[in-house]
């Protein structure tokens, strides 16, 4: 049997941007848009031409350069009461758009009607034919999006009804039945759209459903179940207030689960990076536990875990991470059994023996230092050392022989008469490279960038591709508050070359010291890695 085909319409560019804390700008919307067009969806809602500058530039933009196989869509709503869509400045943007679907999006609930846009219920039907009327005589096609769908035919069925036979006679193309304040449950969805199905007739049924319920997803699959052949979503389920549908989640369940067809196999395998991208593009950190597409999605923590998966990975998987562009993990912690040890040193190009005695040795060291306060789950750089350290193949590239910092604070006057601190650091370091001893002193903000300072300075002459090297994140987690200013601290530092990233950690009764662990490992492992992007395999080779 062939596949039933859903139509997935994204608006992480319209409804996406309503979330608090995103603003895309032009640029932003454009590389999410070829994201999305790549990605194989196959309606893009880009946004409200004529409501801000920004999105007549986005659509003026892909009018020039159009995407590769998207239909890109204009959203706007109804007229306004009293007047006529012809002389309604707002539909004048939307047509100069020049895109050929344009989403119109009308009141379903008669509260909305009278008390929201306050005019008569019969103005609203009107509203609603004339607007899909006009923009039909411009040869436009048009999705009416009903707000409100399932409130208004809670309160007032005939009349929400009425709502949708006024856009289907005017000639909207699909009709999205919309959960705009996200409160329906998915049997609520599953019959209201069946029984929409039949008071309408053979008109196409999209679903637009909100998560403040948490059940956005499932509200989109209960629709899809009973009948509705479009699903209205964003990447990462941004959107107003809770979000809208997770199309990261909507469209592996729909196609990997229930056998519909969304999305091109070979695309389906991207889905992971697309969410990625689109949450760097919108500065929003990713969210490592989503469903399918996160980093933790596939990871396995527990030793009981680790070593059923290495045997047969569906014992502790759904599917295979592969088709949704994701990919396997062993995560390495307390919880660790040798398996995961095997996994991780595996994955790093050592092949060691469950018998060889090292492997338990590097477990007991595991298990002590996370007692210690140690975490290896976000620091697998220090894990790697570890191993490395164990297996007699950690040929430190230099050797710290002793630092010292100073760190003064003077207080000056600020032009407002309070007072603010001037603090600067000085870090003075001696290491040894090959036997050969370097001294180097250098300033910086803190005790900590002076001491990175020191050290590159140190190291730079006979390790030049240090310049490459940045800090990217620095970390510090109090391990027992309980011991106030003596209490023990967590650094994790994470460092890139501008081409790979890598985290090291390091921890101490002073913080300071736990700094200094982190960041001296991050430099050896950096170059590490450039010694072995010079020479791959390591003197313990696979077999
Ligand atoms: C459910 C949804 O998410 S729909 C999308 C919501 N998205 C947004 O609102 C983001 C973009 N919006 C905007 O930039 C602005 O709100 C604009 C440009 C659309 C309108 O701005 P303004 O003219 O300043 O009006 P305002 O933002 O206060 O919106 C209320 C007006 O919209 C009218 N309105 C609301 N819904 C509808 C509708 N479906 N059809 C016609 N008019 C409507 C209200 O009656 C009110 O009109 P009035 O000012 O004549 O009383
Ligand atoms: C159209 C829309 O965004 C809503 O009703 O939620």
């Amino acid at each position: 049997m062939t596949p039933i085909s859903l139509s997935i319409y994204d608006t992480t560019l319209r409804d996406g941007a309503q979330r608090e804390g995103i603003s895309f700008s032009v640029e932003d919307k454009i590389r999410i848009a070829r994201e999305l067009d790549r990605l194989g969806i196959p309606f893009i809602e880009g946004g409200w031409p004529g409501a801000n500058p920004k999105d007549v530039q986005f659509f003026w933009h892909l009018k020039e350069q159009p995407l590769s196989q998207a239909e890109i869509v204009a959203f706007c709503f109804t007229r306004r009461p009293g007047k006529t869509a012809a002389t309604d400045p707002m539909l004048q943007p939307i047509l100069a758009a020049g895109t050929k679907w344009i989403t119109i999006v009308g009141k379903s609930w008669d509260l909305h009607v009278t008390e929201g846009l306050q005019t008569t219920l019969d103005e609203n039907l009107a509203m609603i034919q004339d607007t899909i009327t006009y923009l039909r005589s411009h040869d436009r096609q048009v999705i009416y999006d009903a707000e409100h769908w399932f409130d208004g035919y809670k309160h007032n069925r005939e009349y929400a009804l009425a709502t949708l036979k006024s856009a289907i006679a005017a000639g909207a193309e699909w009709i999205t039945l919309c959960d705009t304040n996200g409160g329906t449950l998915p049997h609520e969805i599953e019959q209201i759209v069946r029984d929409v199905r039949n008071a309408v007739g053979d008109v196409k049924i999209g679903i637009h459903p909100h998560n403040d319920c948490d059940l956005a997803v499932a509200n989109a699959i209960a629709a899809v179940n009973a009948g509705a052949t479009m699903v209205q979503g964003t990447i990462n389920g941004y959107g107003e207030r809770c979000g809208n549908a997770n199309l990261c989640s909507v469209i592996p369940n729909l196609q990997l689960k229930l056998g519909y067809d969304c999305l091109p196999a070979e695309q389906l395998a991207t889905l992971a990076q697309v969410s990625r991208i689109v949450s760097e593009v919108a500065n929003l950190a990713p969210d490592d536990h989503a469903a399918f597409v996160g980093l933790s999605a596939f990871a396995h923590k527990g030793g009981l875990h680790v070593s059923a998966v290495q045997r047969n990975p569906i014992t502790y998987e759904h599917l295979q991470p592969e088709l949704v562009g994701n990919g396997r993990r062993i995560v390495i912690s307390e919880q660790a059994g040798i398996s995961n040890i095997l996994a991780k040193a595996k994955s790093l190009g050592f092949n060691l023996d469950r018998q060889d005695p090292t492997c338990r040795e590097i477990l007991e060291s595991l298990k002590h230092l996370e007692q210690d306060g140690y975490q290896f789950e976000a620091a697998e750089a220090s894990f790697e050392l570890l191993i490395r350290q164990a297996l007699g193949e950690r040929n430190a590239p230099f050797e710290v022989r002793g630092f010292q910092v100073h760190y003064d604070m003077m207080a000056e006057a600020a032009p407002t008469h309070s007072y603010c601190g001037r603090a600067r650091s000085l870090a003075t370091v001696k290491v040894a490279i090959a036997g050969k001893e370097i001294l180097e002193a250098a300033e910086g903000n803190g005790p900590v960038s002076a001491l990175d300072a020191a050290l590159r300075k140190a190291l730079i002459t006979v390790y030049p591709e240090i310049e490459t090297f940045y800090l990217t994140d620095y970390k510090v987690r109090i391990l027992d508050g309980a011991a106030g200013t003596s209490a023990k601290t967590r650094v994790l530092v994470e460092s890139s070359n501008g081409v790979q990233r890598w985290a090291t950690v390091g921890v101490s009764g002073n913080i300071l010291e736990a700094s200094y662990q982190a960041v001296v490992e991050s430099l050896e492992y950096g170059l590490l890695l450039q010694q072995r992007a010079q020479s791959p395999l390591p003197s313990r080779l696979l077999a």
